[in-house]
């Protein structure tokens, strides 16, 4: 049971998007994925939800080639929250968490129970009447994530894959949001968050895998991975890693614009 990439490459024409890549998201662990932009996160994103069909290599979902699973047990065993929130159609925040019990043919009383829990862990019941489209750009990401949440609610082992899902939000809901990812990897769900924020990846991550030009060049527990020299080889900056009791934290070496990225 988990879901694996077995030595995934993705080329567009001549170029290899990502190369040869492979790894694994276990449930009850969160997997942070990181890299800086164009590294190929999304790509290798897109390849694991089964959106994009790699070039070589396979996509496996508890053992079966992703490619092979029907769509509607796709989506009950796995949600997908990508950057692209906006909404087109007039639905209420509640709607849009709706959604994701579409794949369901549950009781309303079922599908009521899951929605209303799914908006509560998120802290989005008081919007649940609002428009979505009023909605801040960090309530939507919420709402958004309440419905990824309503998808695969109950009966873990699923997979949580979310695309950069704090980016929009303030800093009491980003804590928030790793928070509850880091409760629903214990309850058992396997979750691959894309992060930019060093730090939060090493405070809640059981693994992070760091990507450069398309390839994998680390993988594994946040402290063996976020090294200044894999920080400064992949990001192209100088940090120091510094150990306290709670932990590493990661700071830069200069605090103002003298540090040259590579
Ligand atoms: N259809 C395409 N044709 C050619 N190049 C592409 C195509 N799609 C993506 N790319 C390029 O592939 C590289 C990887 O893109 P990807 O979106 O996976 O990066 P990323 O790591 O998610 O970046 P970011 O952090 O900016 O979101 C980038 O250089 C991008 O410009």
């Amino acid at each position: 049971m988990s879901l694996i990439a077995e030595n995934v490459t993705y080329s567009v024409g001549s170029k290899n998007l990502v190369s040869q890549i492979s790894l694994e998201v276990k449930p009850g662990e969160l997997h942070v994925l990181m890299g800086r932009n164009g590294a190929g996160k999304s790509t290798m994103f897109k390849l694991l939800c089964g959106d994009f069909e790699p070039t070589s290599g396979e996509i496996l979902l508890n053992g079966k080639p992703i490619r092979e699973w029907k769509r509607k047990h796709l989506a009950m065993t796995r949600s997908v929250l990508t950057q692209d929130y906006e909404m087109q159609f007039p639905f209420s925040a509640r709607e849009i968490v709706e959604l994701g019990r579409s794949p369901y043919q549950s009781t309303k009383e079922e599908n009521d129970k899951v929605i209303f829990e799914a908006m509560e862990i998120t802290n989005t019941q008081k919007l649940g009447d609002r428009s979505y489209s009023t909605l801040s750009g960090g309530e939507k990401q919420r709402t958004q994530y309440s419905r990824v949440l309503s998808q695969v609610w109950g009966n873990p082992p699923k997979y949580l894959l979310l695309d950069e899902p704090i980016s929009s939000m303030d800093l009491p809901n980003q804590l928030k949001l790793l928070q509850v990812s880091r409760h629903m990897a214990d309850q058992g769900y396997g979750l691959l968050l894309i992060l930019h924020d060093i730090n939060f990846a090493n405070q809640y991550a059981d693994t992070v895998s760091l990507l450069k030009e398309g390839k994998l060049a680390a993988s594994g527990k946040p402290k063996d991975v976020l090294t200044e020299k894999n920080i400064s080889d992949i990001f192209g900056v100088e940090m120091n890693v510094f150990d306290s009791p709670n932990g590493i934290f990661i700071l830069p070496k200069l605090s103002k614009m003298e540090q040259t990225i590579k």
